[in-house]
């Protein structure tokens, strides 16, 4: 199933690093580390430094326990799936109040949000994809498109930019969201893209993007792949044969970025939205997070409570009061969104979970 001529890839530039490397006990010797490169109901396919492979499923194998960019260990011989290893950073979503966690991509170093500057800017939305993003370990980069449409004449209304806001001042709301938080602005038209996100790009890295229809995102995708995108051995279909022997072909989902480095598209990245991130939210919030420790009780709702050090910050006027409500909504979405666990101390919130898993 070796594509005969893609070119040899070391595992370092698959992103093999030494956090997977460190997994590796004796009872795997002869296995060959794979990165999944894209999940379908009965079957996975992964990158090899020899290039894709389908791997051979042991029974009952659950394919929704994978996702685009996991580490797995195979027989060499027969591509045998036999484990997958533990993940750097993992995206997920969890649909309403129960179930398992649907995934959406792992070991993601970078996670672009992408928004034009124009009304898709939306403070509320890109905090609940950095709370996304910090919740799966993922570095969120902000990416600021259509600055080049901002009060354009006679261009669509729509991608124009609102009154009075100019790319400097997208760029401070942006930059305003997270403490640290980088914004870049990138037109994915520009030759220039790529440079662009060179930071966050090269040799075994791997990002992902996220946003609104219409904001970019595919045209990025094609940037980042550069011309290398339309050579079959890069990022083309997976000749195969489904279930009735037709050859078919597939798009995968890992494409390889020029220079170096692997970007992750695929429907379900693209429609990824936030809950269960308490762990990103305080991330997200810290301004507030590290004030409520100052409250007087303990169980402070910054609200009405006489002491509160967030109520007070606000009127001093070094906080800004739309924050304090949308940290409120969001917490409520969150906590309603995690399964709680019931046991003899009655209803319990799950505790956020650690970077790793
Ligand atoms: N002038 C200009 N055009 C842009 C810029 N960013 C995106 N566009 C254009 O906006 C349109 C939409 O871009 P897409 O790449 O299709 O957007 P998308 O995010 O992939 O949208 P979906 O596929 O619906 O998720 C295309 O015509 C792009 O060329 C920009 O910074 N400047
Ligand atoms: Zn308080």
């Amino acid at each position: 199933m070796t594509e005969p001529d893609a070119p040899p890839l070391s595992p370092a530039a698959l992103g093999w690093s030494d956090f997977f490397a460190e997994q590796l006990g004796p009872e795997d010797a002869g296995l060959s580390p794979r990165r999944i490169a894209n999940v379908h109901r009965a079957r996975l396919t992964a990158l090899s430094p020899g290039g894709t492979v389908r791997l051979v499923l042991p029974p009952h194998a659950n394919t929704g326990a994978y996702a685009v960019g996991d580490w797995v260990l195979v027989d060499p011989e027969t591509e045998m799936l036999r484990r997958r290893l533990d993940r750097h950073t993992v995206l997920e979503r969890r649909i309403g109040g129960t179930g398992e966690p649907q995934l959406a991509a792992a070991n993601v170093d970078t996670l672009f949000i992408v928004t034009s500057c124009n009304a898709d800017f939306n403070p509320a939305r890109l905090e609940r994809y950095l709370a996304l993003a910090n919740q799966a370990g993922t570095l969120p980069v902000i990416l600021l498109t259509k600055a080049d449409m901002i009060g354009q004449a006679g261009s669509d209304d729509a991608d124009a930019g609102e009154p009075g806001m100019t790319a400097e001042s997208y760029m401070a709301q942006a930059e305003a969201l997270q403490r640290g938080l980088a914004v870049a602005f990138v037109n994915p038209r520009a030759d220039d893209a790529l440079a662009v996100l060179a930071p966050w790009c090269g040799e075994g890295k791997t990002v992902a993007l996220v946003g609104s229809s219409g904001v970019g995102k595919s045209t990025l995708v094609n940037s980042l792949a550069g011309p290398g995108m339309a050579a079959p051995q890069v990022t083309g279909g997976i000749r195969e044969q489904d279930a009735k022997g037709r050859h078919t072909t597939t798009a995968r989902s890992l494409h390889a970025i020029e220079g170096g480095g692997w970007v992750i598209d695929t429907p379900g990245m693209r429609t990824l939205h936030v809950s269960d991130s308490g762990f990103g939210l305080d991330t997200l919030f810290a301004e507030i997070t590290e004030l409520a420790p100052l409250c007087k009780f303990r169980d402070c709702t910054h609200a009405h409570e006489p002491g509160c050090a967030v109520q007070a910050a606000i009127k001093a006027g070094t906080l800004d009061p739309d924050r304090l409500t949308r940290w409120r909504k969001l917490q409520s979405e969150n906590t309603a969104n995690t399964p709680v666990q019931t046991g003899p101390r009655g209803n319990r919130v799950t505790a956020p979970r650690g970077r790793k898993r």
